[in-house]
């Protein structure tokens, strides 16, 4: 089987499907487009939407990084089978990505006024966010709905992230997130790309 995962020299969000594809063990191809070459006419007018990441397989292509996330645990065993429980997983991806979200509106906001504004948005929605995703864990033995699933990988993706941007621990008073993040890093198949990757970038 030929797998592609096609993104930027960054980690971003692609990264909890990286961790993901190198936890379960899956070959695939990590192609990054320098960002300082992007676009690249050719390969943008290519994609199905015109960003990335996309993921190809044997010939067929997925864009959108949550649904693209949400089909690679469908193969390394980080979907559960039942529905509800698939749909409560589904929820909490989007509840990360709505925090996510704020950090683009704030990174991407030009007029001063409305940055500053965005800025206190995406300060507030840290806060609300991390206080419902630490009791979620705390709830769950440490996991969104009592086991290791890709819902935790976005998480620990999205936090990577906003800390990356934001240049400090955002999680650093949420212990469960915290934990979770030292237990993603130290997987098997996610501690050995760690190693070769280096930092976050
Ligand atoms: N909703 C999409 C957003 C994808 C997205 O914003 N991609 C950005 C990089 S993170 C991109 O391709 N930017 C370059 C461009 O738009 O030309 C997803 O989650 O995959």
């Amino acid at each position: 089987m030929s797998r592609k995962l096609v993104y930027f020299d960054i980690n971003g969000y692609s990264e909890p499907i990286r961790y993901m594809l190198h936890y379960g063990g899956l070959k695939f191809e990590d192609v990054r487009y320098l960002r300082k070459e992007w676009p690249i006419k050719e390969v943008k007018d290519s994609l199905p939407y015109g960003q990335l990441p996309i993921y190809e397989e044997d010939g067929r292509t997925l864009n959108q990084s949550i649904a693209i996330a949400r089909y690679v645990a469908s193969q390394t065993g980080l979907l559960p089978a039942d529905l509800w429980e698939q749909a409560k997983l589904d929820a909490a991806v989007l509840n990360v990505y709505d925090v996510v979200k704020k950090l683009a509106n704030y990174f991407f906001e030009k007029d001063p006024v409305k940055k500053e504004e965005a800025k206190k948005d995406l300060d507030e929605g840290i806060v609300y966010y991390f206080s419902r995703f630490e009791k979620e864990l705390k709830a769950g033995g440490g996991h969104f709905g009592g086991k290791l699933t890709w819902a935790d990988f976005v998480l620990i993706g999205g936090v990577e992230l906003l800390n990356y941007h934001l240049k400090d621990a955002k999680h650093k008073d949420y212990p469960a997130i915290a934990a979770l993040i030292s237990k993603i890093h130290a997987l098997p198949g996610v501690k050995e790309y760690l190693a070769k990757r280096g930092p976050y970038v």
